[in-house]
């Protein structure tokens, strides 16, 4: 039986319409690929305690509020990710890579030139359809 985890991954849009990207780093699962950020839901947490507690760990940010985007089941080789992706568009501090990660606010023009995992094309497909 494969992991099969929990992940709670946020879309955090800004006030010039740019989303958050962070880079994983090499050493990670899909590392070297670009994310939106976030994280693995612990045991006795929501997801939207996994997602808050995540951007804070990760790129700094305080959510105010989210809302579910869309939820996609994916199999890797190697493990099965379930990635709960909420919408943040409310959130208040300046983004940093807290874990020394390359991070960047990208336009959703350019969204298609950057390189994701395998699971998050139904994603940045949805986000080019519905929110721009
Ligand atoms: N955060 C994030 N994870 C993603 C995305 N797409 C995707 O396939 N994943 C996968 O979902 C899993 C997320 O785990 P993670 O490494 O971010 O978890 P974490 O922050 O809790 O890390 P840690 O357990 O090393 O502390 C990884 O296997 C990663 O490859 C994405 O856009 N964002
Ligand atoms: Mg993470």
């Amino acid at each position: 039986m494969q992991k099969r985890i929990h992940v709670a991954v946020g879309v955090i849009i800004n006030q010039h319409q740019q989303i958050l990207l962070a880079k994983r780093h090499g050493h990670l699962h899909q590392g070297g690929k670009w994310e939106f950020p976030g994280g693995k839901v612990e045991e006795n947490e929501t997801v939207t305690e996994a997602l808050i507690r995540e951007l804070k760990e990760e790129v700094n940010l305080d959510v105010v509020s989210s809302s579910p985007f869309m939820d996609i089941s994916h199999n890797y080789p190697d493990k099965h990710v379930r990635l709960d992706i909420h919408l943040v568009t409310d959130f208040s501090n300046e983004a940093k890579g807290m874990e020394q990660q390359q991070i960047e606010w990208v336009p959703f023009s350019q969204l298609v030139d950057y390189d994701f995992p395998e699971a998050n094309k139904p994603i940045v497909d949805k986000i080019l359809s519905e929110l721009t």
